[in-house]
């Protein structure tokens, strides 16, 4: 049965409050229909969505609802949660940013581009809250997922992030605020295609970048001072730079780099347990070989310099225990000239020949875990798989490339060439799947689980800066998130339904870390007890769902 709904808000009234209103009531001019549930337009929306047949049509369906009636668009998300993260997140942002110029419909956050140079606070300004700004997700669209370089196609990116953090942390919506910038793009394809949204023109040099920025991070501080920026997919070396260049002049994060940092150091520390438990090894003794040397894979390997270094072992001892691969094969010192972010865990023990098989890496490295950000799908052969399983009882493998499509290997394939022995996590969602009897599920270690509970705690705690201890505080608030009975399924992460409690977790976590690192700006917030604080940051998120429903979550 078709039923038309006023999907735009009426003389200004928002469309729940309109939905709220008794069928008897002729306040609204008869624009409301007579029978008005809410419960059963809930069930309505889910209906529609489930009613359309291609994953990037429920995108563009649940992308209209989040605009018309954000508070049945969160609700929704959250209760439906494992059902709603892979449309509006991973993997379908990433067909949604590739088509982005075909399918779009309206603006959901701000395009600043080079052009504006000498004005970015100008249209900061344009902004409709200006006054309430606390977390800003933004991009240049230079390296959205595996994808490469889209130009201002990435905003999907910044908005689905944000869209996160509001139904993943009680971010209120009116605090977020999406950003793509347009600095051009190298790929000729968008230049040549008459829908682009964006410039006309190849990436502006370094130099005009670095000015553009300069002028974009002291106008977002002007414009919006309780503001955190969440830098997201930039180019490898961008991504490097521009996080140094800010770490210590404004509240900013790199969520490639720290928040999956942060989200592999906990579900490694709980993988790693299990392993240990099967082969007998300290866990001082692991063994880390990351396939994929870029951004996301030099941050994680320097985060989990910290689980080693939690072990009593020394900063040199740490970085003992992790290898590197690229695109030319195992990274070692007499290779030739190495860009700056790999030199850290560049080999010293090794000195040709050059090593380029993934199995003949493995054999001379025997690790113990093997990660892969290469964004190279399938390059995690059955041989390659085989060979982590001949050498550990229990092989740790995180294909954690994005999107699905991506993915190192399948979670069908690590199962079946490891004879069900593997700890696997990967980048985008899998199903689970029977093996011998038994249910598998496959881990998500992407870093969704990371930065809405980081962000909260920065917002929260009014932190001047964004600190390594309060990334490693995130990831340890992570890891020890789960419930008896997720540890007893041999879960790695959480299940992804608690993520609000689990966002309460690590927010706390992360505002006692500011407060250790004194860059805190919440003094009042010092002398709660930890119980205390915990319910506190409870109390300060946005709430979508009925309150009789509150609970559940
Ligand atoms: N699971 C998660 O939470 C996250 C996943 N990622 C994913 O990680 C992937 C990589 O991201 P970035 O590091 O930022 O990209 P990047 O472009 O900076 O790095 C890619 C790396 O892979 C290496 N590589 C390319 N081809 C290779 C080959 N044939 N053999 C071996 N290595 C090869 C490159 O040399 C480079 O070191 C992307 O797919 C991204 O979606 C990124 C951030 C978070
Ligand atoms: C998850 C994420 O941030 C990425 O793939 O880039
Ligand atoms: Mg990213």
């Amino acid at each position: 049965m078709a039923i038309t709904l006023p999907l735009i808000p009426l003389n200004g009234v928002p469309l729940r409050k309109l939905q709220s209103q008794e069928p008897s009531s002729n306040k609204f001019n008869g624009m409301v229909p007579p029978i008005m549930n809410d419960k059963i337009h809930a069930e309505r929306c889910l209906f529609q969505l489930r009613s359309k047949t291609t994953p990037i049509e429920k995108y563009i369906y649940l992308s209209m609802l989040k605009e018309q009636d954000p508070a049945m668009f969160y609700r929704l998300c959250l209760t439906n949660m494992g059902e709603f993260t892979p449309i509006i997140y991973t993997p379908t942002v990433g067909d949604a940013c590739l088509q982005y110029s075909n399918i779009y419909r309206r603006p959901e956050g701000l395009f600043i581009s080079i052009k504006d140079k000498g004005n970015i606070q100008g249209v900061l300004k344009s902004w409709k809250s200006v006054d309430d700004a606390r977390i800003s997700v933004v991009t240049d669209g230079s390296r959205i997922l595996g994808l490469g370089d889209l130009g201002v196609n990435g905003m999907p990116i910044s908005a689905g992030k944000l869209a996160l953090y509001i139904a993943g942390a009680g971010v209120r919506p009116n605090s977020t605020l999406p950003i793509c910038l347009d600095l051009g793009t190298n790929t000729q394809k968008y230049l040549d295609d008459p829908f682009y949204l964006g410039l006309r023109q190849k990436r502006v040099s370094d130099s005009e970048m670095k000015e553009f920025m300069d002028e974009f991070m002291a106008a977002m501080a002007a414009t919006f001072p309780k503001v955190i920026v969440q830098f997201e997919d930039f180019s490898t070396d961008n991504a490097f730079q521009y996080l140094e260049r800010y770490r210590h002049r404004y509240p900013v994060l790199n969520d490639d780099i720290q928040g999956t940092g942060a989200v592999v150091l906990s579900g490694f520390t709980n993988a790693a347990k299990l392993s240990s438990a099967a082969s007998g090894r300290a866990l001082s003794d692991h063994r880390i070989l990351f396939f994929g040397a870029g951004s996301a894979g030099v941050g994680v390997a320097m985060q989990l310099m910290s689980f080693f270094t939690i072990q009593g072992l020394s900063t040199e001892e740490a970085r003992e225990r992790i290898w590197l691969v690229d695109s030319q094969g195992l990274v070692f010192n007499t290779r030739g000239k190495l860009p700056n972010h790999k030199q850290c865990f560049s080999r010293r023990d090794y000195e040709g020949p050059r090593m380029t098989d993934l199995v003949d890496i493995i054999n001379y490295v025997k690790p113990t875990a093997l990660l892969g950000l290469s964004t190279i799908s399938d390059a995690f052969s059955p041989g390659v798989i085989q060979a982590m399983a001949a050498n550990n009882p229990r092989p740790i493998i995180f294909p954690l490339s994005n999107p699905v499509r991506l993915s190192e290997c399948t979670f069908k394939s690590a199962v079946e060439h490891s004879n069900g022995r593997v700890l696997f996590a990967s980048g985008s969602p899998f199903d689970a799947i029977q093996h011998d009897g038994k249910m598998l599920h496959a881990g998500q270690g992407n870093n969704m689980y990371i930065f809405p509970g980081l962000g909260l705690g920065c917002i929260l705690s009014r932190t001047r800066s964004v600190t390594d201890s309060m990334v490693e505080a995130a990831s340890l608030g992570l890891a020890d998130s789960l419930t008896p009975e997720e540890r007893d399924c041999g879960l790695l992460y959480p299940r992804i339904e608690r993520i609000r409690s689990i966002s309460v977790q690590i927010a706390t976590t992360v505002i006692r870390s500011a407060q250790k690192e004194g860059v805190d700006r919440s003094p009042e917030l010092r002398s709660m007890k930890d119980a205390e604080l915990s319910e506190w940051v409870k109390s300060k998120m946005w709430n979508p769902l009925p309150s009789e429903t509150r609970s559940s979550l």
